[in-house]
Order: C-alpha cells, then structure tokens, then sequence
C-alpha cells in the first residue's frame, strides 16, 4: 500500500484548509493509499519535516500549499527515492503551472492517484538548492518586498512592481561560465532556471527543459521604459526572444558576480547570497510526480 504524506500549509494562498484533510482521507481510502498528515507552522518546518519522513517512511510527500510549501519538501526529499507530489493551493503555484500539474483540487488529486513519477534536474546555488528559479535585480527586489509586506496573491505582488518600477536602476553583473566571461555589462535583471516561466504565466525562458541536464541564464539589458510594455507582452507570448533586449544562455555550470550585492530571491524567498553566487546543475535529482508524456 503506498504511503503519503501531505504537507499542508493552512495559510497559503489565502485559502481555507479546515476540511481539506477529510477530503484527502477519503481519497487515500478510496485509492488504498495510507495517509499522514503534516501541518506546517512557519517555525523551523523544515527539521520537523525531516523527522515525521524518517519516521513514517512514506513513498510519496504531496505539498499541500503554494510555491514555498513545494520547496519546503523539495528541500527534504531531493536525492532520496521518496517522490514529491504538488496540490497547488498558493498564490502563485509557479513549479506546478510550469510542469502542467493541474490547478483544480480534484484534477490534482486524480495525478495523484496515476503517480507517474519523472525525476527533474535542480539547481545549487552556493550550496543551496533551488527547483523552480532564482534571480537578482528587480524581480527579486519586488519578491523581497513582497515577503515583508503582510498581504499576499498575485495582487500585493503586482502593485509592489509597479511602485518599484519607475524608480529601479540597472545595476552592474559579470557572468563567467566555461572559464569564459559571457556577459559584463548593466543589467535590469537576471533569471536563472531550469524551468519556462513564473508563477504569473511570464516566460522568461520559453524553451527551457527541466530535465535536459542544462539551465538558462536569462539576462534582461536596461530597456527604454517607452518598450515596458512591449517587453511585457513578448513574455506573455512566449516570444522575448524576439526583443532585442534580452539574451539567454544555456550551461552546467555558472558564476555571478553581482557587484553592487543586489538582493537575490530563490523560488520566491529572498536569500542572503554575497557578491559571488555559483550555480550548478543537478541532474534527474528530484523525482516528482507529473501529468504522463504524451507525444
Ligand atoms: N502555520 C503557519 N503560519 C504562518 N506562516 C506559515 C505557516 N506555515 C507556513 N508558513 C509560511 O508560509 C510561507 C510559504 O507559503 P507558500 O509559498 O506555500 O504560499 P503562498 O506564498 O501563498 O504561495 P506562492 O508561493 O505560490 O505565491 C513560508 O514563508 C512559511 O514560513
């Protein structure tokens, strides 16, 4: 009988989760699954994580909760054989609308009962561990706001862009990969993943693989505010390859020197970095359960 166990964050998203656990319980019976239950707290979740999994030993972690839930497991499951499972019940859901995971509750529990599993690659970066993407320079400085504030949903999150916006300067970034200097210039910002797009539906990089063993560096050059919104809506078309102020470059393996210590945000956290910041890829080192391939 598989074993799983749900992490549920009851204020993710802003959405009410009293009876979200007899709902999985049914589920689980009816689907001969054995079921546990962790609630998180926001204090120290990821060591009590680590106990209730080596305790219960369960096959399957299903996060139960937005973008900061998934990397929660992802932080305690990542190189085991346990896989992780997503019903998307956040504000954003940015790692779960990029791998096609459905956002309706009862679709994602249906993926849940097929269980096709697929490992995908993930990132470290300065030795901690990303799944979706991180960046520096603006989007990052409106994640951090967006964290310190006290509202939540993608709205809080757009209004802080906009504040920010007419104020921001491009600041100075070198990027080194191969031994070689790829990029030395101003930059408004700088995307790193593996994946395609943000929680908001921007594809930043359109043609990203999540398990092709590589990752995108996607730099966005300082833009005459006059093309703000042509920029906007090539990212929303999946088409920014076509401005000619952007460039992405595919690698293994990468350095940042970020000059001016720009704040930097990890799968929607902002993190303490230092003006060095090393990305590596590793590959297949996540397995997640997915929607199947089809041809
Ligand atoms: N019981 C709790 N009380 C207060 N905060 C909590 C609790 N459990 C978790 N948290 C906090 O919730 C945050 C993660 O929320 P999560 O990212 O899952 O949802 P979201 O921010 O609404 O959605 P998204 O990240 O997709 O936009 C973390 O900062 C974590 O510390």
């Amino acid at each position: 009988m598989t074993k799983i166990l749900f992490v549920i964050n009851p204020i993710s998203g802003d959405i009410d989760k009293e009876e979200l656990a007899d709902d999985l319980l049914v589920f689980c019976r009816q689907n001969q699954f054995k079921a546990d239950f962790y609630k998180t707290t926001g204090e120290n979740d990821e060591a009590k994580l680590k106990d209730k999994i080596n305790e219960y030993a369960p096959e399957i972690v299903c996060a139960v909760g937005g973008d900061g839930t998934v990397s929660l497991v992802a932080k305690t499951i990542f190189k085991t054989d346990v896989a992780l499972a997503i019903i998307p019940q956040g504000s954003g859901n940015g790692l779960s609308k990029d791998l096609g995971i459905p956002q309706d509750f009862d679709e994602a529990l249906q993926l849940l009962a097929e269980h096709h599993i697929m490992a995908i690659d993930t990132l470290d970066v300065n030795g901690m561990l990303s799944i979706h993407l991180c960046d520096v320079g603006f989007n990052a400085l409106v994640v951090e706001r967006f964290c310190n504030g006290d509202t939540r949903g993608p709205g809080a999150y757009a209004w802080i862009a906009m504040q920010e916006f007419m104020a921001y300067e491009p600041k100075h970034y070198t990027i080194i990969s191969d031994e070689k200097v790829i990029f030395d210039a101003e930059a408004f910002m700088i995307t790193i993943t593996n994946a395609k797009a943000f929680g908001s539906n921007i594809a930043i990089n359109p043609t990203g693989v999540i398990n092709d063993g590589n990752f995108e560096i996607c730099i966005l050059e300082p833009f005459p505010k006059s093309s703000s919104l042509g920029i906007l809506y090539r990212l929303y078309t999946d088409n920014i390859d076509n401005s000619v102020y952007t460039h992405r470059f595919s690698c293994s393996s990468a350095t940042i020197i970020n000059h001016s210590g720009e704040v930097f945000q990890i799968d929607g956290e902002p993190e303490e970095m230092g003006k060095e910041i090393t990305f590596t890829v590793q590959p297949k080192s996540l397995r997640v359960v997915l929607p199947p391939v089809t041809e």
